[in-house]
């Protein structure tokens, strides 16, 4: 066969495949019309439609996109979700099934019974292509193959998309691994990190059906990254994964204060939850007078004794505050039904529900497991030095409970302000009071900027297992554990560190230079590698106008379909895009209101686990001469572009640039 027929032969395929698909998901509606005229098969009928909802055509994203031929007699086809005939034979296979890893691991030297790999390639959804590699012969070709550049350097704006036709076998590895283990995966920029996590969800959620009742949640490092990722698990058909970022865990809509670093990074420490679990339990009063329960006749006493022996292995064990105090309530019933009986009397069952919610009981149990909020308990904590001390003495320095006193009290606990680490304590001190809901698996991207407390925070929500994203080298918060030995420290479970070397975003030309801050800021990382050569990728601008010629840089772009990000110094954003609007050029956050703009603004703060076609970054100087984290935020800056990327600057470049 030429290729051209092959290419018509494999559309007809494709064209199959959807007929296919339309036949099942109509049979499925019709066994749910019959199903709907049996009563009681309610149940039926709505797990029948959730099927053929499923398997709605959305013509969104390509049947499938690769094909291997070897295990079976015949070609095997590869796609998003599972297709098969009327006589229930596959059409195309689930990406996620383990027959599909040959797809993505098969080489020449393993391999694993596939003579050949084919990928396709789609203009939308219309087979426009193929690209064949044979693994019966070694020609020692091991970079990229032409499609899989050709998917990462089209032109694109708008959210993240799903690498799942060009998985790696490195990544493929990660994602496939078994749920029981924790993962902390450390990789440079652009070494598909995030689309790693997120397949790794879709995959566990396929393999392990009780993680769709558990749930699995997604953490992210502020909204307008969550809002960009927040696409690809649906369409991987997976659209009941929660996301958040990490501060979305525990704010609410008040917005939180600014704090010193120091301040916040000691609110972050390890040692406060020793601290607060101190302040929590300090507060128990021993009972020291008898409870007499009016609400049975006769009445009961229950002596101080008898309260201390009826609660003394839940103080032992610290069992969660309320869980505690319903604990104590359901023995303390125990105890006034068998001091009845022995009475003579009896207590029926409908009087020990009601005994249940009697007010001498309920005061019996808050009385001795105060009923103080966490956000009364840490206010206690911040404004009173005894209490603190109580809480912290052998913790804490006496320096150290200064930083954290507050210098003036708000009148009270409802007039505080809280900063983003304060919200952390809060949640901390809540979980001593109650644990938090938790997920069968909890993905965590940027990890490498997590504090101890957020770290517990987000492990408290965690009931299963957890993978770890994050490049230690992107660092930028004073209270991040530090290294992946300090955050697999603070889990409390057993962890495997995996890594990812080649950077499918960042072209060679640009990694070069991003790579020479390495020695300063991360010493003892290796060298980002990059899957992709782009001559001409990289251009620096010298001028003495920046915003003139940025505007000039700019209009140069507006034919071309590229999206552009303009990195730039936090303390310059407002300045900028107020020059832009002067100039009648629309610019927007990345992903802002959920429009997506074809110029984007970033502040660099904002701009991490971000990417663009083409970057324009603004005077590095401003920005390595921003803070402690400058040459970090820079060489995050240098590491948004998959194309292009202009340097542009008035003051000298910092020396690691070349300067
Ligand atoms: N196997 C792949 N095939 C095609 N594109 C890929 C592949 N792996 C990663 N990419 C693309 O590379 C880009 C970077 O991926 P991703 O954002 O996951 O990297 P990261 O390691 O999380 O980066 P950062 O450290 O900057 O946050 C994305 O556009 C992603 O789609």
């Amino acid at each position: 066969m030429t290729a051209e027929q092959e290419l018509l032969s494999e559309r007809d395929y494709l064209d199959h495949a959807h007929v296919c698909l339309k036949h099942s998901r109509e049979q499925l509606r019709e066994l749910a019309a019959r199903a709907r005229r049996r009563p009681g098969d309610e149940l039926m009928v709505e797990w029948l439609e959730w099927r053929a909802d499923q398997l709605r055509d959305a013509n969104e994203s390509p049947l499938f996109f690769g094909r291997i031929d070897g295990p079976e007699p015949k070609p095997c086809y590869i796609g998003r979700r599972y297709v098969s005939d009327e006589r229930d034979e596959p059409v195309v296979i689930d990406w996620r099934t383990d027959m599909a890893a040959r797809f993505y691991r098969a080489t020449p030297s393993r391999r694993m019974e596939v003579t050949r790999r084919r990928r396709f390639g789609f203009d939308g959804v219309t087979l426009t292509s193929f690209d064949d590699e044979s693994l019966t012969e070694d020609t020692g070709d091991t970079g990229l193959s032409r499609l899989v550049i050709a998917e990462i350097e089209r032109s694109h704006y708008g959210p993240m998309r799903d690498i799942v036709a060009t998985i790696q076998p490195d990544q493929d590895e990660i994602v496939r691994t078994e749920l029981a283990s924790t993962l902390i995966v450390q990789g440079g920029p652009g070494t598909g990190k995030t689309a790693v996590g997120l397949h790794r969800a879709a995959y566990l959620l396929y393999e392990h059906s009780r993680l769709r009742r558990e749930g699995v949640l997604v953490v992210g490092p502020n909204d307008l990254f969550v809002r960009y990722i927040s696409r690809v698990l649906p369409t991987l058909g997976e659209s009941q994964v929660v996301h958040s970022s990490v501060d979305g865990l525990v704010t609410d809509r008040k917005k939180p204060v600014a704090e010193e670093p120091q301040v916040a990074a000691l609110k972050g420490d390890a040692r406060m939850a020793e601290v607060l679990r101190r302040a929590v339990w300090s507060g128990l009063r021993p009972p020291t007078e008898d409870v007499v329960v009016r609400e049975t006749s006769p009445y009961v006493r229950i002596t101080p004794d008898v309260v201390t022996e009826l609660c003394s292995d839940l103080v032992d064990r610290q069992v969660p505050l309320t869980r505690a105090r319903e604990h104590l309530i359901e023995r303390a019933v125990s105890h006034v039904r068998r001091n009845l009986e022995e009475r003579g009397h009896a207590l029926t069952d409908g009087e020990a529900r009601r005994l249940i919610r009697a007010k001498s009981l309920r005061d019996l149990a808050s009385g001795i497991f105060p009923n103080a909020t966490p956000a009364q308990v840490l206010f206690a904590l911040l404004t009173d030095a005894d209490v603190l001390r109580r809480a912290a003495d052998g913790i804490l320095t006496a320096d150290e409970q200064a930083i954290l006193s507050w210098p003036t009290a708000p009148v009270s606990v409802g007039r505080a302000k809280w900063s983003v680490a304060d919200r952390f304590l809060i949640d901390e001190i809540a979980g001593l009071m109650a644990p938090p809901d938790r997920y069968g698996h909890v993905v965590i991207d940027e990890a490498q900027d997590l504090s101890p407390i957020q770290l517990r925070a987000i492990m408290r929500r965690c009931a299963g297992s957890a993978t770890l994203l994050g490049d230690m080298a992107q660092r930028t918060t004073a209270w991040a554990a530090g290294s992946w030995e300090a955050v697999a420290a603070h889990l409390g479970v057993t962890t495997d560190l995996v890594r990812l070397t080649t950077s499918f975003r960042v072209p060679r030309e640009i990694i070069a230079v991003a790579n020479a801050l390495l020695p300063t800021i991360s010493p003892d990382l290796p060298p980002t590698v990059s899957g992709r050569h782009v001559p001409g990728a990289l251009t620096t601008v010298a001028c003495d106008d920046v915003p003139a010629e940025l505007v000039h840089v700019l209009r140069a772009t507006e034919h071309h379909p590229d999206s552009v990000g303009i990195v730039l110094d936090d303390d310059r954003f407002a300045a900028v895009r107020k020059h832009l609007a002067k100039e009648g050029i629309e610019t927007g956050l990345p992903h802002e209101d959920g429009s997506d703009h074809k110029i984007s603004l970033v502040p660099v703060s904002l701009a991490k686990g971000l990417e663009f076609d083409h970057v324009v970054l603004i005077e590095p100087a401003e920005i390595t001469g921003s803070g402690p984290d400058g040459r970090r935020l820079l060489y995050i800056a240098l590491t948004r572009a998959i194309s292009r990327l202009t340097l542009l600057h008035e003051r000298q470049l910092p020396p690691e640039l070349g300067a």
